[in-house]
């Protein structure tokens, strides 16, 4: 559950801005622990995402990864208060409007890559794109 900023009372996966001079790999392993105090040997990345808002100029492009294994116990941090779902209970209608479309992909052991564009609202999706994949990941989205 995001505490606050962007995405404030949703559940989300921890994530962040990649900062200067860190690869996404980076970004994400540091992340991941500043927002939970886990680590992990192993990050997969397995989706490629890109997201634009109705009247804003920026696009976000964001690089889903995925771990089975981890070391230490998740803790709430300020920025995060985690929580665990079964596959079968996920809370879709408090999660940004796109999981719906690719965490049963990524739950499914596939790939993918997509691209959802969304209203100032930042719930209503306008036009939708997305496809699981076999083969590699494309290293970034090309607009
Ligand atoms: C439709 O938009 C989004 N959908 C989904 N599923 N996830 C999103 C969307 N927009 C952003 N995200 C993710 C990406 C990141 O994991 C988090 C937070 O993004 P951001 O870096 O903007 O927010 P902060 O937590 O404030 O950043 P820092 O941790 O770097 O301070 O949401």
């Amino acid at each position: 559950m995001k505490k606050r900023g962007f995405g404030h009372g949703k559940f989300n996966g921890f994530g962040g801005k990649v900062e200067e001079g860190e690869t996404i790999l980076q970004g994400a392993h540091r992340e991941l622990e500043e927002e939970a105090f886990v680590t992990t040997p192993e990050l997969h990345r397995v989706g490629l995402l890109l997201f634009t808002f109705e009247n804003d100029p920026k696009a976000l492009e964001v690089h889903v990864f995925l771990t089975k294994t981890y070391n230490g116990e998740p803790k709430e941090s300020e920025e995060m208060r985690p929580e665990w779902f079964s596959y079968d209970a996920i809370p879709f209608d408090t999660m940004w409007a796109d999981d719906k479309y690719w965490l049963p992909i990524l739950l499914q052991g596939k790939r993918f890559v997509g691209r959802f564009d969304l209203k100032q609202d930042q719930s209503t999706i306008i036009k939708e794109e997305l496809k699981a994949i076999d083969t590699e990941l494309p290293s970034e989205w090309e607009l």
